[in-house]
């Protein structure tokens, strides 16, 4: 085949380019996105399956003047290799190198960030109104997937953009799923659309009927109009969005360039909101993509011919663990009930899903329905697990607040990727949880150091009775120290790992691998050194810190979370009340936007691997 890509500079060439030419580079983007991604790992599946839609997209609109926004935006690297990127798309998703997500500062074609989803048709609608309002001219579009459109931020924007009837085009990338089967009613209504192929063609011959009765057509009378309504529901699909102010397009097969540029010219022209509905499949042209979508939507590196995955960890993870407990306590409890916002497989609960059907429930996007739908669980005495990313509860704060702390629920959430989670960056590192949740009365926090402990935690939400939130990180869950006498966990109390006198390091959850390997260093130095595994955030152990303030000179803490509002200033509180005249380390990530790498990268970056522990203490200590 030829390399039209070889020779692709910018948006100009794409202006230039024939059907068969673009169909050429199509499938050349293909092969460098496979290629890059069995690399560097990234969101196969959904890219494979925009590529024609994108180069569409492009032909279409004017790229400097048009602004196109990507929801979540993990499938923008077509967009990215068509707009400047080309060249630099072999360092996507690594250190240093672009982002996997709509960046503003790679790109002037990048107009708006995403990373968390369901967020373009708000954005896109803040820039037609403000184009309307400053008096520019230029096209606003939103590409939303199938799984983005299920969550609320997605329906209010649609409620509300149709109200205000300026021009907005939405495309919805249909691809029947989320990053799993989707879910909900407007899946299954979605389903029904694509289901009927006729519709379309019926769609079109309805509505030239109706608009040659006259009377019907001319919508002379408003009773006619209504008329007209009635049977185009029953005849039309995509009359959900018609009703909510937009005008339907589709569906149109998103892997047709000819069809796509077609109907998207078509929308260009329609005065007020207009939704196009494509229909692509996620992971298009890859075989092992297309049979395994959900396992291709972010994949780590993998081989090309098989598609197995390159590195197969023989430690499970922390997910793993979460959910072979989940099942072994709702074995034996049948109060217990899970629910996750569309991540199944990613928070480990998709055994879980297959045993307890009964008791599971995929809330899709929709992280606020899910810790309220929690909040109303756990009322009528059941014991629900919302088992959720920690930058994605984020978006549940005022639920966790108002529906849950407030009425004092017995709501476990399960804050998985807590602390840094490597190559998604910015957008999607679980640093912020112990600042956002930590002020909330009623609430109490903890953080396991390693499997054993993770399922002690476990064990112990079960029976306490009050909302509890247990933060853990992206990874493999083992356990590091040997020993036979672990302590039970009672509530407010932390462990004592090591005795000594000089200095104390208080640490917590993943951080205390490291501030064990710190220790041990140090010791090896001949410094006397106490080492505290924090196991609750809230309540702390005020006695002990006292206590240990009382015997130290130098007390580090050391969390993975941002330092504002973290593990560390809330036990500096401590140690202000108590008058502690020593000297504080509080080592924490700072007051930023961590960008993506591997977490090791990061950490070594931040001062915050071992080696930058020890140099901090021993700077602290000169
Ligand atoms: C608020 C939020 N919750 C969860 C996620 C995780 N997530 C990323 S992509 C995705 C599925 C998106 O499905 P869809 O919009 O249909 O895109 P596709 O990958 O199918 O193209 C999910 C659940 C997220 N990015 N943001
Ligand atoms: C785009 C998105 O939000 C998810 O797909 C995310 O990339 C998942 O990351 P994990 O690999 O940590 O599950
Ligand atoms: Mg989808």
């Amino acid at each position: 085949m030829e390399n039209i890509l070889s020779r692709y500079s910018d948006l100009k060439d794409l202006k230039a380019m024939n059907m068969e030419e673009l169909n050429t580079l199509a499938e050349n983007i293909r092969e460098l996105i496979i290629e890059v991604v069995s690399k560097n790992g990234g969101h196969l599946a959904s890219n494979l399956g925009v590529v024609e839609l994108t180069i569409a997209l492009h032909k279409v609109f004017n790229g400097d003047l048009d602004k196109i926004i990507w929801d979540v935006g993990h499938q923008s690297y077509v967009h990215k290799i068509l707009t400047g990127r080309k060249e630099s798309f072999h360092t996507i998703r690594t250190h240093k190198g672009i982002s996997g997500f709509p960046k503003r500062k790679e790109s002037k074609y990048d107009i708006f960030e995403t990373g968390h989803s369901s967020t373009s048709i708000s954005a896109a609608l803040g820039y037609a109104l403000s184009r309307d309002i400053i008096g520019e001219k230029h096209n606003v579009i939103s590409v939303i997937g199938d799984g983005a459109m299920t969550a609320g931020m997605a329906f209010e924007a649609l409620n509300h953009a149709g109200d205000t009837g300026t021009d907005l085009i939405v495309v919805l990338n249909d691809n029947e799923m989320s990053i799993s089967q989707n879910v909900g009613g407007l899946s299954q209504y979605l389903n029904r659309i694509r289901t009927a192929p006729t519709y379309f063609k019926v769609k079109e011959d309805v509505e030239a009927i109706l608009n040659s009765i006259p009377g019907i057509g001319k919508q002379v009378f408003k009773t006619a109009e209504r008329a007209k309504d009635s049977i185009k529901y029953f005849l039309v699909p995509g009359m959900f969005f018609e009703e909510l102010g937009f005008k339907y397009l589709g569906p149109i097969d998103g892997h047709n360039i000819n069809d796509m540029i077609r109907e998207l010219e078509r929308a260009k022209k329609v005065k007020g909101p207009v939704l196009v509905h494509v229909i692509t499949k996620k992971g298009k042209g890859y075989k092992p993509a297309e049979e395994h979508p959900d396992k291709f939507h972010g994949s780590s590196p993998f081989n090309i011919d098989t598609g197995k995955p390159i590195n197969i960890s023989i430690e499970p993870s922390y997910s793993d663990i979460l959910g072979d407990t989940l099942i072994n306590m709702a074995n034996k409890d049948n109060r217990i009930v899970a629910i996750t916002a569309a991540m199944p497989e990613g928070t480990g609960l998709s055994k879980y899903k297959e045993i307890h059907k009964d008791r599971f429930f995929d809330v899709g996007i929709a992280e606020q329905h899910g810790v309220t739908l929690a909040a109303g669980l756990a009322s009528n005495n059941l014991k629900p697990y919302f088992v959720v990313y920690s930058t994605f509860l984020q978006r549940g704060y005022d639920q966790v607040l108002h529906d849950v702390c407030i009425q004092n629920l017995p709501v476990v959430f399960a804050i998985d990727r807590a602390g840094l989670v490597g190559d998604d960056g910015e957008t999607h590192h679980g640093v912020f949880d112990l600042s956002y949740l930590s002020h909330i009365p009623n609430i109490t926090i903890m953080a396991p150091r390693d499997k054993s402990e993770f399922i002690q935690m476990l064990e112990f939400s079960k029976d306490y009775n009050g909302p509890l939130a247990i933060r853990y990180p992206r990874g493999n869950c083992y356990d590091y120290i040997e020993e036979n006498n672990r302590t039970d966990i009672e509530l407010g109390k932390s462990e004592v790992l090591v005795k000594g006198k000089d200095i104390a390091i208080i640490a917590i959850g993943g951080m205390v691998e490291k501030a064990y390997k710190v220790t041990e260093e140090l010791k090896r130095q001949g410094r006397s050194v106490t080492l505290i595994n924090g196991r609750f955030v809230k309540p702390l152990d005020e006695d002990l810190i006292k206590k240990v303030s009382n015997e130290h000179s130098l007390i580090v803490t050391l969390e993975d979370n941002v330092k504002t509002g973290g593990f560390g200033s809330l036990i500096n509180d401590i140690l202000v009340q108590s008058n502690y005249r020593g000297e504080i380390l509080n080592i924490a990530l700072p007051d930023i936007f961590i960008e993506h790498g591997k977490v090791n990268l990061l950490f070594k970056q931040y001062n915050m691997d071992v080696e930058g522990i020890l140099n901090r203490i021993s700077e602290k200590i000169k």
